[in-house]
């Protein structure tokens, strides 16, 4: 396996219910997760993103597959590289009572870490002037930024966050957004599984899309959203009418817009000029349309509910 933060290879895990029933939440899974930056685990409920989490972290067995964290092989090793992993998959207990810097320094203590850590941390998820509030009056964001707090104690190189804005207010969301960005840019690798993709795009680098466990669609956000077969791009020419068949002539599909052209299927735009210009037709305007990673995702997960899974 090549170095990556994490990898899966056929990962796979069952679930028996009731009358004996198998479920597959986890199905032949692939996942790679280059380092450096923040990587988009992205799937509708219910589509094993938890059930893969948990898997990596060794809080419930694979029914088979192989996974890497940091490049060590799990759960095996997991011993040695779960100091270099912060994670937040369930809500941590943190005492009500105490502030948050207590309750921050009691968990470094426990951990054998410097205390100093405590305020480090504190700062790093903007909670610095409000550490020493007591746990019960803080927000949710709060609480879900100190829950991140913690894992940094560590200082780990891989931070794996399952679902962090679930129930925060658009607010909330937007500061955790840009707490995950520069946690992302401080080196720290992190894997932020969501279901919000609006969300996603501003703060990911890359992302893996699952549906129903298996993989859908991975790579760069940039790439994701420029291969989405509905991708367009808008040509501003100065002969429309003879510039169409030539472009469909070419293989993509081309609708009149106004006095100039929308060439559907991803196109480069400079293969359009380049089409054009062979014929003496001159670009006066070419602009790729922005679609965005949410299309790109309901589009993915639509397809792979068509199929008619599970
Ligand atoms: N312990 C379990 N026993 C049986 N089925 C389970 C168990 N845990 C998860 N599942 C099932 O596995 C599937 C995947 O669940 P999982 O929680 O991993 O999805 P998810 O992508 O994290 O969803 P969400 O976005 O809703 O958190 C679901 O159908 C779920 O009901």
């Amino acid at each position: 396996m090549s170095e990556l933060a994490i990898e899966t290879r056929g990962l796979r895990k069952e679930f028996r219910g009731a009358r004996g029933r198998r479920h597959l939440a986890v199905e032949d899974l692939d996942l790679q997760v280059p380092y450096g930056g923040v990587h988009g685990f992205l799937g509708p409920n219910g589509s094993g993103k938890t059930t893969t989490i948990r898997l990596l972290l060794g809080l419930a067995r694979a029914s088979a597959g192989e996974m890497r964290l940091l490049g060590e092989p799990v759960p095996r090793a997991l011993p040695q590289v779960i100091g270099r992993v912060g994670a937040v998959v369930e809500q941590p207990r943190f005492l009500p009572g105490f502030t948050g810097e207590r309750n921050l320094a009691l968990l470094a203590r426990a951990a054998g870490l410097p205390e100093q850590r405590v305020g480090e941390s504190i700062e790093r998820v903007g909670l610095a002037g409000r550490e020493g509030d007591r746990y019960r009056t803080y927000s949710l964001g709060m609480k879900q930024r100190l829950a991140i707090a913690a894992t940094l104690l560590k200082k780990p190189d891989l931070l794996i966050l399952d679902e962090p804005t679930n129930g925060l207010d658009p607010g909330g969301i937007r500061d955790i957004r840009g707490m995950i960005r520069d946690l992302g840019r401080s080196g720290v690798t992190v894997l932020l599984s969501s279901h919000l993709l609006a969300e996603v795009q501003q703060v990911c680098d890359s992302v893996s899309i699952i549906g129903q466990g298996r993989l859908l669609s991975s790579g760069r956000v940039g790439d994701l959203v420029g291969r989405e077969p509905g991708a367009a791009v808008r040509v501003g020419v100065s002969d429309p009418a003879a510039a169409q068949p030539l472009l469909e002539q070419a293989g993509w599909r081309v609708e009149r817009l106004g006095d100039g052209l929308r060439v559907v299927g991803a196109p480069d735009p400079a293969d359009i000029s380049r089409v054009l210009g062979e014929q003496s037709i001159w670009v006066r305007a070419l602009t790729a349309e922005q679609t965005d990673l949410e299309s790109v995702f309901l589009e993915l997960t639509d397809r792979d509910r068509q199929k008619g899974g599970r």
